[in-house]
């Protein structure tokens, strides 16, 4: 039987934590930190995303705007609204759901996104500020994990840890991470030879796929800690449901630890967007304050 890891519970006091800052920002500068989540077309994922985002904003007491784009919407039109909202100086974070249409450019919409305002820490300049260990807003399923992962582990140096998925949005930042973490950082995906034999010499199994209950019990070292990313919505005994991309049932009495799906990685994933949105906020702020003073 494996320790289950809390998101739920370690989320909240990420909650707690960021609106009792929040609570102090808007005292002293009179504003709540604002966040604009632009979603264009309904990828289930992002529709639970965002549903439960905005149930968060408003408990840490964030000003939260929701765009929401029809799944035809041009490039010019979503560049559009990127731009107002660059401008915007009431939104202090931008989030443009992922994926977007087939139709649509992902990269030109992130690097149109203010790299001040960017939560996700997605556009190129924090990609490289990451990469280098100097970010500021660090991508939020990847910190979650790292946050999750700190409360089993005092410290992670010299752990084998192996990164299932190589997405801008999960994989990569993840692997960063680790490796600023001094695990020993190895990444597998759709062409790696051998992946189950990868992942059971594994301290740290990370799982970012998309396919539901993925990995099962042959691929997880005994007294391993598995974290699973995976939203997957499947339909099962006529329910549709929320599953990971680990099988949990089979590998849960072989881990060590174990994140749950619902109730792991998404929680975190919200409460880290809430602290991003917190952080940029507190940086333009700052930022104006001494453009005003130099002239
Ligand atoms: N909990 C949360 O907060 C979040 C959850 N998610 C969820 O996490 C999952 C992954 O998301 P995302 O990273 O965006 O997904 P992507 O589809 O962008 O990337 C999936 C990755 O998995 C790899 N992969 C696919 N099939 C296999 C396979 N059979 N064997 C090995 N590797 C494979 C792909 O490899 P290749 O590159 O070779 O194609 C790719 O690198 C999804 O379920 C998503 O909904 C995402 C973000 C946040
Ligand atoms: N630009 C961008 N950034 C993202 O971070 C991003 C994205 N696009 N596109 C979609 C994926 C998916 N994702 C989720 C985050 C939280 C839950 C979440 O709250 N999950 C709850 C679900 C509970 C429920 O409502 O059933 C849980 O796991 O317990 C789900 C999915 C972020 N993503
Ligand atoms: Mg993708």
């Amino acid at each position: 039987m494996a320790f289950l890891i809390d998101g739920k519970q370690i989320s909240q006091q990420v909650i707690e934590d960021t609106a009792a800052e929040v609570a102090e920002f808007q005292i002293t500068y009179g504003i709540k930190p604002g966040l604009a989540v632009v979603l264009v077309g309904e990828d289930p994922a992002s529709q639970v995303y965002v549903r439960n985002k905005v149930k968060r904003a408003e408990e840490v007491g964030l000003n939260s705007i929701e765009h929401r784009l029809a799944a035809t919407c041009s490039q010019q039109a979503l560049n559009k609204l990127v731009d107002e909202l660059n401008t915007d100086p009431m939104v202090h974070g931008i989030l443009v759901q992922l994926p977007l249409p087939a139709h649509l450019n992902e990269a030109e919409i992130i690097s149109a996104i203010s790299p001040e305002k960017d939560v996700d820490g997605f556009h190129p300049l924090n990609v490289g500020a990451l990469a280098c260990g100097e970010a500021s807003l660090v991508p939020c399923t990847p910190l979650g994990c790292i946050i999750m992962l700190k409360t089993v582990y005092e410290d992670l140096s010299g752990k084998n840890a192996v990164v299932i998925g190589r997405s801008n949005i999960v994989g990569k930042p993840m692997a960063a991470l680790l490796l600023q973490e001094n695990c020993t950082v190895t990444m597998v995906h759709s062409r790696t030879k051998n992946i189950e034999a990868v992942c059971s010499q594994a301290d740290i199994v990370v799982a970012a796929i998309g396919r539901p209950e993925f990995v099962s019990a042959g691929w997880i070292k005994p007294g391993a800690t598995v974290i699973d990313v995976g939203i997957n919505a499947i339909e099962r005994d006529g329910r549709r449901r929320l599953v990971g991309d680990v099988d949990f049932t089979s590998v849960e009495p072989i881990a060590a630890a174990i994140t749950p799906v619902p109730g792991g990685v998404g929680p975190m994933t919200i409460a880290c967007l809430m602290k991003n949105t917190l952080t940029a906020a507190r940086s333009q702020v700052l930022a104006r304050e001494l453009e005003r003073e130099a002239g």
